[in-house]
């Protein structure tokens, strides 16, 4: 029996799916139920657009939800794309991601995934992040959820798109992320 139910405000079909996969996993499984609902997202730090997703989110549904930003920071460029790789994958694309790192001495980057967790309309988010560390690369693997393709972690050899569900969803941003999240919630509980 799910011990949880936990609403997830998305509009990423990818995300909640891997989300789902996650969190179903291990002891102490969390439900996830999916809202998408169109929230603004803000300019700033993935800190800043996060907690500002996760506030609109929460007032919009009228009470507690979790909401999830990813962001895409190239080591060369002091973090860009970070939070706005979302429109730079849908105006350059791969290559266009590959192209912006051409002529740097490092493709290295970092995916980046920022929880947030609102209790309800008016409370302050708390955030709980993930980072996997890895290289930009020309695209490899099949084209089904956005950047994986041109993204390489570290000591692997493959890109997230090349791996299995379960091998992306075992060393992923999302995942160390969500481990952080599913521990404040067993504390929670407890309480
Ligand atoms: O594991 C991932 N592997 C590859 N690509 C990914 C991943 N996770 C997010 N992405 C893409 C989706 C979007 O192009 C951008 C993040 O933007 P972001 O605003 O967080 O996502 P979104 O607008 O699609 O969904 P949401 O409604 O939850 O905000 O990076
Ligand atoms: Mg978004």
């Amino acid at each position: 029996m799910p011990s949880k139910t936990l609403v997830f405000v998305t509009g990423n079909a990818n995300k909640l799916r891997e989300v789902k996969a996650i969190l179903s996993d291990g002891p102490a499984p969390i439900e996830i139920e999916s809202q998408s609902v169109d929230v603004p997202e803000i300019q700033g730090t993935t800190q800043e657009v996060a907690i500002a997703k996760c506030r609109a989110a929460a007032e919009q549904i009228g009470g507690p939800c979790i909401t999830e930003d990813t962001a895409l920071c190239f080591d060369a460029l002091n973090g860009l794309p970070g939070p706005y790789v979302k429109q730079f994958m849908q105006e350059i694309g791969h290559a266009g991601l590959n192209a912006m790192l051409v002529g740097f001495p490092t493709k290295a980057a970092q995916a980046v995934c920022t929880f947030a967790y609102s209790a309800g309309p008016g409370t302050e988010p708390i955030l709980f992040e993930g980072r996997t560390e890895g290289t930009i690369v020309p695209p490899r693997g099949p084209n089904t959820f956005g950047w994986d393709p041109v993204f390489e972690p570290l000591d692997t050899g493959l890109t997230y798109a090349e791996m299995p569900d379960d091998q992306k969803n075992k060393l992923s941003h999302r995942y160390k992320a969500l481990e952080k999240l599913r521990a404040f919630l067993q504390e929670q509980a407890k309480s």
